[in-house]
């Protein structure tokens, strides 16, 4: 655990450091969006990398977005829809996210900010498990996670409630690390 702690530091350190890259869309990405889809983004928080091309991709074939909302570490987190004329709100940790009241919707696609991620489709964020619980609760979503490559580290060892990304991509690369 303390070793995750300063995985962490170190990949966030990292990331901080690094140029921002934008990340192109990939074309296998686009190939799995369908109408109707609800695909879950992120505002993206610090040196975090902007998911706004592949939220743009989504609503250009006309999928529905969801944005994460949190209220604390301890609460699971909510994926709530994103009306883009509605205001986000405040949030912890920094975040800006739908208002309470908008409404739940189960995601088929997750994008993730990763922290840091390995080959296998292990991955590192932020310690609170809040996508941990999330992958948890809808085991069926394709898990995407976003990372710059400088973020990879040869081998995670995953935890036992870790759920590993479906793929990731970076501002290089498009990692597939399971169908
Ligand atoms: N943009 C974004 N939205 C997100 C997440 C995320 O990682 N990024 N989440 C992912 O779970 C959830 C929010 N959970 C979070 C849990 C803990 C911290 C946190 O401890 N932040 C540190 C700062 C980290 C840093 O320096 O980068 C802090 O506030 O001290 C942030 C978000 C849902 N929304
Ligand atoms: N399905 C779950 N139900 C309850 N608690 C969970 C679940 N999954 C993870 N957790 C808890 O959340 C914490 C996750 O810590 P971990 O260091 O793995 O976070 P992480 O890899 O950075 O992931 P995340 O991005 O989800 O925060 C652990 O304390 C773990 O016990």
């Amino acid at each position: 655990m303390s070793d995750k702690r300063a995985i962490r530091a170190d990949l966030r350190a990292r990331r901080a450091a690094a140029p921002r890259t934008p990340l192109p869309v990939p074309a296998a990405f686009r190939e799995r969006l369908q109408p109707g889809l609800i695909v879950a983004s992120y505002v993206p928080v610090g040196s975090e990398v902007d998911p706004a091309p592949f939220a743009t991709a989504a609503t250009q074939i006309g999928c529905v977005l969801a944005l994460p909302h949190v209220v604390d570490r301890a609460t699971p987190l909510r994926f709530l829809a994103w009306d883009v004329e509605a205001a986000l709100a405040d949030g912890p940790f920094g975040l800006s996210q739908p208002p309470s009241h908008a409404r739940d919707l189960a995601p088929d696609i997750i994008l993730t900010p990763l922290v840091g991620f390995d080959r296998h489709g292990n991955r590192i964020g932020q310690g609170a498990g809040h996508y941990d619980r999330a992958f948890a609760a809808y085991p069926n979503a394709w898990r995407v996670g976003l990372a710059l490559a400088v973020q990879e580290v040869d081998r995670l060892v995953p935890d036992p409630w870790d759920v590993p990304l479906h793929a990731i991509a970076t501002d290089t690369e498009w990692i597939v690390t399971a169908p």
